[in-house]
């Protein structure tokens, strides 16, 4: 049988200790450990997943095309400082066909914006942000959403530090001043007069019978939580256990959940980073993925659990530009940033 992704309400996390979040807890980590996909709803934030409060969002993709290009990065404009945050183009040939924005922590806290050492860390650079006057409201509703999803997976690290049998709060202190990422992706149609052969199985997959592209190519997120909101559309897949591609149903009020591959290695595997991709639908397809991230000095270090296998200390930003850097958005740039601890040889 296909196990489902279970949906769980979660508003017995943010309260006292209670049999309700014991039993929240325990589906929290069964879909971690096992699919390593869930549905979360019922939380403080929850009103931000209704049409209406995503559109405050997802506005930015109506902006005038030269408007948009005065956010994009200096890998796709060589004129501009910001080379982290920032806007991504479409890349036509490239399998994931995207388009959008990635903002840090500077949208909800004006402090954020580097200071002192930081000035020179790539990872806390300010993000460009469309004029108030062009999108009026907009900010504001960047800022509440952020605000919302960093204390969901504040609430959601402390759940699976309590099922590994961990002190709740063992997370808190390297994620407190994080550099969590808020990206907004717009999937348009494809053109089909393009000249991109979309025939070969890196383009073309099977489902429910029928043909369907692929817009958001196979892969494992590389931090610690996601928390993807979709914008009613589907096409998100997770692949399950026996390796079967398992569809990951939108629904307003609910945020899918999946895990990251430094969660993943610093829980020993108990928590599972899951391969996912996007297949094409019928329309253009929104969402709005939110990585919960440590601070960018934060020290990953291994966690008392049984039987996990030792490794090196490494600090997250560390980490974070080697991956990050690997990825068709951020290409180019991995030689503006070097590693601030040497790695023990
Ligand atoms: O658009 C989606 O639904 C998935 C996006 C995603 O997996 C990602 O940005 O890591
Ligand atoms: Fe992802």
């Amino acid at each position: 049988m296909m196990a489902d992704i279970d949906t769980i309400a979660i508003a017995a996390l943010f309260g006292p200790p209670s049999p309700a979040r014991d039993q929240a807890d325990a589906r929290i980590m069964a879909a971690a450990s096992g699919i390593g996909f869930m549905a979360i709803r019922d939380f403080p934030g929850d009103d931000w997943l209704t049409p209406q409060n995503r559109a405050r969002l997802l506005a930015i993709f109506s902006l005038p095309e030269a408007e948009k290009q005065r956010l994009l990065r200096w890998n796709f404009d060589p004129t501009r400082k910001n080379v982290y945050r920032g806007w991504f183009p479409l890349q036509p040939t490239a399998v994931s066909y995207k388009e959008g924005i990635d903002m840090g922590p500077d949208i909800a806290d004006a402090r954020a914006a580097p200071t002192g050492l930081d000035a020179n860390d790539p990872l806390c650079e300010a993000t460009p942000l469309p004029a108030e006057n062009i999108l009026p409201g907009w900010r504001a509703a960047a800022a509440g959403y952020y605000k919302a999803m960093g204390s969901v997976g504040n609430a959601l690290l402390r759940s699976v530090a309590r099922g590994l049998g961990l002190t709740e709060t063992v997370f808190d202190a390297d994620f407190e001043s994080g550099i969590s990422t808020l990206r907004l992706i717009r999937y348009p149609l494809r053109d089909p007069n393009s000249s991109v052969d979309l025939s070969g199985p890196d383009f073309s997959v099977m489902h429910k019978g029928e043909t369907r592209t692929i817009i958001g190519r196979e892969h494992a997120d590389s931090g610690f939580v996601t928390l993807l909101a979709q914008d009613g559309v589907e096409g998100l897949q997770a692949k399950n256990l026996a390796g079967e591609w398992i569809d990951v149903p939108p629904a307003d009020g609910t945020l899918a959940v999946n895990f990251g591959q430094l969660l993943e290695r610093w829980t020993a595997g108990r928590v599972r980073a899951t391969m996912h991709r996007v297949i094409a639908p019928r329309k253009a397809r929104f969402s709005i993925p939110f990585f919960y991230e440590p601070r960018v000095d934060a020290e990953i270090t291994p966690l008392p659990l049984a039987g996990a296998e030792p490794f090196e200390p490494f600090l997250y930003g560390d980490y974070l530009w080697d991956t990050a850097t690997k990825f068709v958005e951020m290409s180019g740039v991995r030689h503006l940033r070097q590693p601030r601890r040497a790695k023990a040889s």
